[in-house]
């Protein structure tokens, strides 16, 4: 069990993502709190929040950052740790070369889930933008995402497109927007403008929503691995109804902490 939270202070996410600039002089993508959990069967729980504050129920880089920060203040020796998030519970398997294996739960595709505004569900939609009709995978991670295809990720429009997508009234609780570009059947370029956070140098949850995307759409085998510009992610899916693992490392950047 967690025994951390020793004193309650009352800041909001905002006040804590701005109190994260101010202290450390970095900005962060997102923010996780942890709490102790509510089941028996898990040994933590963490809130996760989005730069601008907002929280939302899944975040794969959070989860393999939150493992290595178990691991490193001594927290749990398990080899695997469970934990409750919003999008449910997740299993975190720190590996013997250090990096870290998610299970980030099935993807789901009813638009409903999503949430996503169309009329049938299908693994490729149209998505009008500023006069451009757009190809686009929708698809829920625990949180929505959005995957187009470009033929070059350096010079893609993501931060053109991104915002956009991410407010596009079709997804009405916006969403994280993925450009991927197919390098081969097993590897792939990604960058990722995400919701409530803007470009970022990875997404996860994104990562596992690309290759689940190029995998509907027979552009990509089941195991793939995911060059982002802050790293490389692998990715693996056996299809629909299965569970979608990623693994990848997590490094600490530094330690601090805040006079309250
Ligand atoms: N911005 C996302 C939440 C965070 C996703 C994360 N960076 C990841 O690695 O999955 C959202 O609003 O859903």
């Amino acid at each position: 069990m967690f025994d951390g939270i020793r004193q309650r202070v009352h800041l909001t996410p905002e006040q804590i993502c701005a109190m994260a600039d101010r202290h450390f002089g970095i900005g962060c993508d997102q923010i996780l709190l942890v709490e102790n959990p509510q089941s028996p069967d898990c040994d933590f729980r963490y809130r996760i929040f989005n730069a601008d504050g907002g929280e939302v129920a899944q975040c794969g880089n959070g989860a393999r950052c939150f493992a290595v920060f178990v691991r490193r203040a001594g927290l749990s020796d398990k080899e695997v740790i469970q934990v409750e998030t919003q999008s449910g519970q997740m299993q975190l398997r720190i590996l013997e070369n250090g990096e870290v294996s998610v299970n980030m739960g099935a993807p789901r595709f009813a638009p409903e889930a999503i949430p996503f505004k169309t009329l049938e569900e299908g693994p490729e939609y149209l998505l009008e933008v500023h006069h451009d009709t757009l190809r686009l995978a929708a698809l829920s991670m625990g949180n929505p995402h959005a995957v187009l295809r470009v033929p070059d990720v350096a010079t893609a429009p993501v931060t053109q497109l991104g915002p956009q997508i991410e407010k596009h009234p079709d997804f009405p609780q916006r969403c994280n927007v993925g450009f991927m570009e197919i390098c081969d059947s097993s590897h792939i370029r990604l960058r990722v403008w995400e919701r409530g956070a803007g470009e970022t140098l990875a997404c996860g949850s994104n990562a596992c929503a690309a290759v689940v995307a190029g995998i509907r759409w027979g552009a990509l085998d089941p195991a793939v691995a995911v060059d982002l510009p802050g790293g490389r992610l692998h990715i693996q899916w056996a299809g629909p109804g299965q569970a979608v693992m990623m693994t990848g490392p997590a490094q600490v950047v530094f330690d601090g902490t805040w006079p309250l």
